[in-house]
């Protein structure tokens, strides 16, 4: 019996140096085993998912299953098409075909594209999730992500991965998490120390010297590196973390303790958990949104967090 829900496919065919282009013949050929009917956009340039998704927020049937086929990024532009209509109707999916795919390992979703797709034709009802809000005060702007926005180091690392001619080579290799380690490194030694100020519950702390300050949804940033573990994209809260600026060796310490889910315990590691989280920046440093990059410049910031549906 074909399936009498409506299905739209967002696929960004340059997702993960091409993986999404590679994987869309295989997921058609399955979707079309299902019977089930879709229409398919490709996007045709940066920004024009968020296009689409507002349009179909507009204009689509309640209950329309929005596929994106790409990675975070795509994820994050859709998202932010969606949110523009608030209490909008679409029921968001997702197949990971890009290089980090933090938000598959955050939701549980298999990485390899077409178990991902088995996995969401499984799921009968969709499922509420937190999306962080923002609002930056200094640029006048505001917008959604589905993982994290980070100031500082993580951010610096994103701006030199996206420069670096590395990223396409490694994607060919389904190396992706592979470019952030390569620039990570020459990006520590780049990034100084500044000075942050912090407001979570009415109380104001302020960092003379953080490194990184990330804002997260779930526990993934940087293509899998666990930056708060126990972060949930269900209990209404964003978690922030704030790594002071360390020596090299003490760093790659915490990096390794990252992973072990230990680095919370370390002095130098402060970690807060709010619905409402303010950050403030004096000096311009690199922000990032989903691995988005958000330029150079001092950040004035304010977090919420809003809903969207989504079958996973
Ligand atoms: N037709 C297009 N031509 C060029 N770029 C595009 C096109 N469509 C979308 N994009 C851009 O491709 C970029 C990369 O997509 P995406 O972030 O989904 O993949 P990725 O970077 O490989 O994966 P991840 O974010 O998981 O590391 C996005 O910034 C998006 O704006």
């Amino acid at each position: 019996m074909p399936s009498t829900k409506n299905y739209v496919v967002l696929l960004n065919e340059f997702a993960g140096g091409g993986q999404s282009k590679a994987a869309w013949p295989k997921l058609a050929q399955r979707l079309n085993q299902h019977l089930i009917n879709y229409q398919l956009y490709r996007t045709e340039y940066p920004g024009h998912a968020t296009k689409l998704a507002y349009k179909l927020a507009q204009e689509a049937p309640a209950d329309t299953i929005l596929i994106v086929v790409g990675g975070d990024g795509t994820l994050h532009e859709a998202l932010n098409g969606l949110q523009q209509i608030p209490k909008n109707t679409i029921i968001l999916a997702y197949i990971p075909c890009g290089s980090g795919n933090d938000f598959a390992r955050g939701a549980g979703i298999s990485r390899q594209p077409l178990t991902a797709l088995e996995q969401l034709l499984k799921v009968r009802q969709p499922r509420t999730f937190d999306v962080g809000h923002y609002q930056e005060a200094l640029a006048h702007e505001h917008g959604f992500f589905m993982n994290n926005i980070g100031i500082g180091f993580d951010a610096a690392v994103v701006h030199a991965t996206n420069r670096a001619p590395s990223k396409r080579y490694l994607n060919k290799y389904h190396l992706g998490s592979l470019a952030y380690i390569v620039s990570l490194v020459g990006t520590f030694f780049r990034q100084q120390a500044f000075p942050v100020k912090i407001t979570s519950q009415q109380t104001t702390t302020e960092f003379k010297r953080a490194f990184l300050v990330t804002t997260t949804n779930h526990p993934y940033f940087g293509g899998g590196v666990p930056i708060m573990p126990s972060a949930s994209m269900h209990d209404h809260k964003l978690d922030l973390v704030v790594m002071e600026r360390v020596n090299t060796l003490y760093f790659i310490f915490l990096f390794i303790m990252m992973f072990l889910h230990l680095h919370t315990h370390f002095k130098a590691v402060h970690h807060f958990k709010a619905e409402e989280l303010r950050i403030q920046t004096a000096s311009p440093e690199f922000g990032q949104a989903d691995g988005e990059n958000m330029g150079k410049r001092a950040f004035d910031i304010t977090f919420d967090v809003h809903h969207q549906r989504f079958l996973c």
